[in-house]
This record gives C-alpha cells, sequence and structure tokens, in this order.
C-alpha cells in the first residue's frame, strides 16, 4: 500500500511521489490524490462557456489546490483561467458579461472578490470596488446587498490583556483574572459557543454584547460609493431586487422585532426545561416584506407560520416564490405567491422529496434539484401546483449546482455516479440534449476499476420501504464467497447515494462486498422518513440496518461468517451501539464516535441538537440519554475494535473515543485508538490528505486482517 509514511523527502523537503501502476487494476491508496473534484458551476450570461472550481491534491505538499477553469458549452478543452501560484473558487459572471468573479486570497487586495476581465483581458486578476457583489435587477445597472451599518466594538488599545493569546484573555464580565498576562496561556471561557468544530477554540468577547442588524445598502455599477437605504434594528435576510429594479423583497423578523429581543427571548426559552406543548407549537420567527428599493417603509407580503428561505422574483416581477418549511418535522416546499399578498400557492404539494435549492427562469419555468432517495435530479415544478414535478436530468446518480444562462436555455450542473468520480455536464434547461463537458478524471478512470453498486429496496419493521446497495469486491468471480462491511452514515439525517465514494472503493478494492443502506432518519426521502427516529435513536434504525444484513448474508456469495461495520459521527454511535448487542461481526471500526450522550451533550458544539432529538436536555430526560448510550452496556462488548478520533473534533470529542478504548482495554477485546493530530470532525472529507489517506489504509488494514487474514 502506499501509505502518507511510505512517501520519501527529497532534498527540498518536498515529499517525491512513487509513480503507480498502469491498469486496469484496483484502486490503491496512492490512487486517492489523483480524483480530481469539479464543483460550483457558473454559465456566462450568454450561454456560451461554463466556469468551474476544479479542485487536485498536491501529494507532495500534503495538501489541496482550487483554480477556477472555464469550457464552451459547445465542447472542447476546458481551459485554466486562474493562477497555479494562488487558490482560487466560486466563479460568478457579471450580468454584462465584462468579469468572471471569483474567491481568492491574494496578496494586496481588500476582502477575497477578485476578477478577470473579459472586455480587456490583462493576464491579471483585479479587484473591481466600482463593480458590487449583491442582487441586480435585469439590467444590472445597480445591486443591493446586506451589511451591518455599524461598526464592530473595538477594545480599548491601552487593555492590558491584548497582547495575550486571544483564547487567554479574561473575557468581558469574566470575575477572575490572571495572575501575570504574560505568564498565562491558557483558554478564559465564559460563553456557551466557546470553540467549533470547523475553526476550533472561538475566543470570548472582550466588549458587552452589542447587535449590528443586517441593512440593506445599493450600489451602482461604475461607483464605489455605497447607499445605506435602512436603518432598523432589525436585520434584513435573503434580499432580492425586483426584475425592473424597484423594489426588494427580503425576510425577517416575523414582528419586526429588533435582533436583540429577538435573540433574548429565543436564549429565555432555550434556557426552560422542556415542554412538550411549548416546544411543539408552531411557531413564525419569519415573514417576507418588499421596500421601495431606494428605502422607505416596508410592507409585510405574507403573514406565513414557518421558515421561509431561498427567496425569488418572478421574471414579470408580480409574485415571489420562495422555499418554506411550516414546522422542522414537516418537509420544505416551493411556494409562489403575489407580490400584493394572499395565500402562498404550495406547487410541490404533498409530493414525497424536498426541494435542495430553486431557479425561477426567464423562461417562466420554476426549477429545481432535488435528493430523491439516494440520487438527485434536476426538476421542474408545475405552476399550478396540480402535478407532481416533472423531471428533467435524472438516473443513477447525484447532480449538484444547476446554473442556468440569462435566457433559461441552457443549464450545467455537476454530475457522479457510483463507478463516476465527479465531471461537469451541460444540456438544454428542458434536460434535453445532455453533454459531458469535462473528463479530468479519464486517467484514472482509465487505470483504476471502480467497483460498482446493486441497487435494492427491503422491507423493514412497520412496513418501511428502505434503500440499501451492495458494492461487488473487486475482482469478483460467480461461485466465490467474500467478506462484507457494512458502512453507516451520520447525522443522523444525511444520506448515502448514488456518486462516487472513495471509503467504499477502497475497501471494495481490498476484495470485500460493502454494504450500505438509508435507514430510517436519513434525509433525501421526505422529512417524515427523516424525523421517524425522535427519540428513538438506535431502536428501529438499528433493525433497519440489520435487516439489510439479514438480506446480504443470505447470499451464497457473501461469507456471513466474516462480517464487518464501519461508520462515522452518528455512525460512529452505531457502531459503538451494535457491538453492544450483537457478535455477529467479527471487526468494527469506530470514527468520530459517541458512547455517551451525556458527556458527548457537554462537550460537543452541535448545541440543541439533542435538545430536539432527546426532547430535552440530559437532566430533562436524563433516562433517554442513558438507556440511548453504548457506554452503559460495554461490558457485553466482544468484537475487535479499531477506535478513529481527531484531536481537534469539536462535534464529537476525544472523551467518548478514550473512555471507550480504555473500557475495551481493561476487558481484553482486542482494540486500537488512532489518535490524528492537527484534524477535526471532518478529517475523513477535508482533511490532511496524508492523514487522509493514511485512514483510509488504517481501515483497508484492519478489516484484511480480522476478515481475510492478511493485512
Ligand atoms: C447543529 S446540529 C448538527 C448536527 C450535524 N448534522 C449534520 O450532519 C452533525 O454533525 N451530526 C453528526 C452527529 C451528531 C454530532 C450527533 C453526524 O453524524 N455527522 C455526520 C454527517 C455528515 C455527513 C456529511 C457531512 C457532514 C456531516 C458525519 O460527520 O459524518
Amino acid at each position: 500500500l502506499l501509505g502518507a509514511q511510505a512517501v520519501p523527502r527529497s532534498a527540498t523537503g518536498a515529499a517525491a511521489v512513487a509513480p503507480l501502476p498502469k491498469g486496469p487494476r484496483a484502486m490503491v491508496l496512492g490512487d486517492w490524490y489523483r480524483v480530481v473534484n469539479v464543483s460550483s458551476p457558473a454559465v456566462s450570461p450568454d450561454g456560451k462557456r461554463v466556469a468551474m472550481t476544479v479542485t487536485r491534491a498536491v501529494e507532495s505538499e500534503n495538501r489541496r489546490h482550487s483554480e477556477v477553469w472555464v469550457v464552451n458549452t459547445a465542447g472542447g478543452e476546458p481551459q485554466r483561467w486562474t493562477a497555479p501560484s494562488t487558490e482560487s473558487s466560486t466563479p460568478r459572471w457579471s450580468p454584462d458579461g465584462k468579469y468572471l468573479f471569483f474567491a481568492s486570497t491574494r496578496a494586496g487586495g481588500r476582502g477575497n472578490t477578485w476578477a478577470i476581465r473579459l472586455d480587456m483581458p490583462s493576464g491579471e486578476a483585479v479587484q473591481v470596488p466600482e463593480y458590487p457583489t449583491g442582487s441586480m435587477p435585469t439590467d444590472g445597472s445597480f445591486a443591493v446587498f446586506t451589511d451591518a451599518a455599524v461598526p464592530a466594538p473595538q477594545v480599548p488599545s491601552a487593555d492590558p490583556f491584548n497582547t495575550m493569546p486571544a483564547m487567554a484573555r479574561p473575557p468581558f464580565d469574566a470575575i477572575t483574572r490572571p495572575a501575570a498576562a504574560a505568564r498565562f496561556d491558557g483558554r478564559h471561557v465564559v460563553d456557551m459557543n466557546y470553540k467549533n468544530n470547523g475553526t476550533g477554540f472561538v475566543p470570548g468577547r472582550r466588549v458587552p454584547r452589542t447587535w449590528r442588524p443586517q441593512q440593506l445598502f445599493r450600489q451602482s455599477v461604475g461607483d464605489t460609493s455605497k447607499k445605506q437605504i435602512t436603518s432598523t434594528a432589525y436585520s434584513h435576510r435573503g434580499a432580492v431586487v425586483s426584475p425592473d429594479g424597484k423594489w426588494v423583497a427580503f425576510i425577517a423578523d416575523a414582528r419586526l422585532r429588533s435582533d436583540s429581543v429577538a435573540d433574548l427571548e429565543r436564549d429565555s426559552l432555550a434556557r426552560l426545561p422542556y415542554d412538550k406543548v411549548r416546544d411543539e407549537a408552531e411557531r413564525n420567527d419569519a415573514d417576507i416584506y418588499v421596500i421601495d428599493a431606494n428605502g422607505g417603509t416596508p410592507r409585510k407580503v405574507i403573514d406565513w407560520m414557518g421558515a421561509e428561505s431561498a427567496l425569488t422574483w418572478s421574471p414579470d416581477g408580480k409574485s415571489l416564490a420562495f422555499i418554506g418549511r411550516p414546522v422542522r418535522t414537516k418537509s420544505a416546499r416551493i411556494y409562489t405567491v403575489s407580490v400584493a399578498g394572499g395565500a402562498p400557492r404550495n406547487l410541490l404539494g404533498d409530493w414525497q422529496y424536498e426541494p435542495s435549492d430553486m431557479d425561477w427562469l426567464s423562461t417562466g419555468a420554476i426549477q429545481f434539484t432535488a435528493d430523491i432517495g439516494g440520487r438527485s435530479a434536476l426538476l421542474r415544478a408545475d405552476l399550478t401546483g396540480k402535478t407532481a414535478p416533472k423531471e428533467l436530468v435524472g438516473g443513477r446518480r447525484q447532480l449538484r449546482g444547476a446554473s442556468y444562462d440569462a435566457a433559461g436555455k441552457i443549464v450545467a450542473y455537476t454530475a457522479t455516479s457510483m463507478t463516476k468520480p465527479t465531471e461537469l455536464f451541460v444540456a438544454n434547461a428542458d434536460g434535453t440534449g445532455e453533454r459531458q463537458l469535462t473528463s479530468f478524471n479519464k486517467d484514472v478512470n482509465a487505470d483504476v476499476v471502480w467497483s460498482d453498486a446493486d441497487r435494492f429496496t427491503y422491507k423493514s419493521v412497520g412496513n418501511m420501504e428502505i434503500e440499501g446497495w451492495l458494492m461487488k469486491p473487486y475482482g469478483y468471480e460467480a461461485g466465490k464467497k467474500y467478506p462484507m462491511v457494512i458502512y453507516i452514515h451520520g447525522g443522523p439525517h444525511s444520506a448515502y447515494g448514488e456518486g462516487w465514494f472513495d471509503e467504499f472503493q477502497n475497501l471494495a478494492a481490498q476484495g470485500m462486498f460493502v454494504l450500505f443502506t438509508n435507514p430510517r432518519g436519513s434525509s433525501g426521502y421526505g422529512a417524515d422518513f427523516t424525523y421517524s427516529t425522535r427519540g428513538r435513536w438506535g431502536m428501529e434504525d438499528y433493525d433497519d440496518l440489520m435487516k439489510a444484513v439479514d438480506i446480504v448474508a443470505a447470499r451464497p456469495d457473501v461469507d456471513s461468517t466474516r462480517m464487518g461495520a464501519t461508520g462515522g459521527s452518528y455512525g460512529g454511535f452505531m457502531t459503538t451501539w451494535m457491538a453492544t448487542k450483537t457478535t455477529r461481526f467479527k471487526a468494527i471500526q469506530t470514527d468520530r464516535t459517541i458512547t455517551d450522550w451525556t458527556y458527548w451533550y457537554g462537550a460537543s458544539d452541535a448545541q440543541g441538537l439533542t435538545e430536539f432529538e432527546f426532547y430535552g436536555k440530559p437532566w430533562d430526560n436524563q433516562a433517554l440519554y442513558d438507556t440511548l448510550s453504548p457506554i452503559r452496556y460495554v461490558n457485553k462488548v466482544k468484537t475487535p475494535m479499531l477506535i478513529v478520533q481527531s484531536e481537534e473534533d469539536h462535534r464529537t470529542p476525544m472523551g467518548s473515543a478514550e473512555i471507550w478504548f480504555m473500557s475495551l482495554k481493561k476487558q481484553g477485546v482486542p482494540v486500537e485508538l488512532v489518535r490524528y493530530p492537527r484534524s477535526n470532525h471532518d478529517l475523513s472529507r477535508t482533511g490532511e490528505p496524508w492523514l487522509l489517506v493514511d485512514r483510509l489504509g488504517r481501515l483497508r488494514q484492519w478489516f484484511s486482517h480480522w476478515l481475510i487474514g492478511k493485512n
């Protein structure tokens, strides 16, 4: 195996990269570095080109690198448009076609918006302060955007603690102080949100709590001055300008209460003990308003119970569309409403699935992408709401990021399937005439035989239908028996699906079947399915997983005496939970695990999740937190376990892994704990490449050792 440690270092300090054998062959770890990812497609207003972010791993430097590339919709070779020496991503075209904007942190600039000039190509990226970023009317003459109107409060320069590390400074309102500022470099915490999985530890406030409500601003193209058009104590969100430029629609507090009042009410409600009636009651936290694009008094368009997002104008400026969710446990719908007011129209009726995004095209059509179980599709809504949406582009694959030209004739999107890493595609907006525009993964696809998976559905407890997949091992031969590993996803409200996935390919390449399912609680099947596990984690969803194991174990080509299980986060909880309930598996790997829900409640940054899912805080419902904690039954575990944990994971912190390791060790159950430095909850997705690949290698080795008998 080509693991990170095996990579020799050259005299310059950069690691030399060993060549890989030509294929066709099974995936080796080094292939992970060769897979290119395409994201954020953006069609030019004239429909002639598509810009995209292209991300690769730079193996020798243990990092990823992103560039903006452009390809003609008519076909041809994609071209790199940004410098290889800088990081660039998320392109978007100016409506007049003069600039291609993108995000980049380059030296000597203000902010991270840069542009390439299309009218006067200069070869250099420039910043264009006279070109505003925000929502624009059809003529592209100005933009409206939101920003705070008051500056963030500054700590006085004479503050005696300014020279201390940010986390060491005594936060505002703290009672204790360092004995000597120069001698304390610990972390002093008084606020609840003092750590975050992505950003790490978050320094406390050094000034009193203040609110900076988001105001509406407008800026004309060609002018650097920004005009503030509102001055309120409440925030304006999701602001969009009408096509004729006369109005701005936005989302704000349903009673236009100040941000401070709304926040303080939310904070005090959160401190109350769980109350079923209060917590289940319908709430109206936000509504839709319109205001003159030069300012004035806003008018409420609808008084609608629930949460609104993705506000969009109709091309004729007479209506608005939004994605609305009446209550957290009900499916999101697309609604339209007259700007004059009236009852919103539900365009999706009781269609099972939920929209991910939405566009109201200049042709008048409303199109959106949606997860349909484990696949995803591009659909068109029926504007009358009488019939189910029409699928335009679909199949057994996952589509993301639909982007259209100004005329609404062309759509570009990324797509991946089980054996095809992501590439860029274009089609007519009605879904006809699809063409693949990039082949960044051509070489790796030619060398590596990616394993395919058969999709199946099965009935589980309560007659619920569950979707699952069984991926064949590399080199599968009929008549032989192979070991099997079940993968369990987290969330629990996320889903596996019809896309290329490094983790599945990694184990299939090692000669194992890979089983994966979307048990109840998964997203992609409608909110009833998603929230059917509320208060019942590890109960029927466990049955759903074990039923899939039963089905697969009965196959003549699966060796039911050589089965393993693996999963991360909620899937990590589920694998430790399984270890307490069954000895069917010969080996388990648990990743970013949770073994004690009360400990997790106090240590995780994901505050609020279990208050909702477990009907209260631990002291409101201690029995449930205890009953669902695998550590209570750890004396039953007999299965060898590999524990993988990131040292800087604030989502599922280390304590769960540590107590699990120690408990298995004390009972003589084979166990290994691998702790990854400089890594958070997302090690397996966005972690340092060498560490990410090291983890993949350890999964291969663990299951090969216990299920195949070789390492
Ligand atoms: C503010 S609540 C957020 C909960 C969040 N949901 C998103 O998935 C989450 O982090 N869930 C954890 C479990 C929880 C800490 C009990 C989880 O299982 N995360 C999964 C799901 C995931 C999949 C893909 C991308 C992000 C998350 C995981 O980390 O694999």
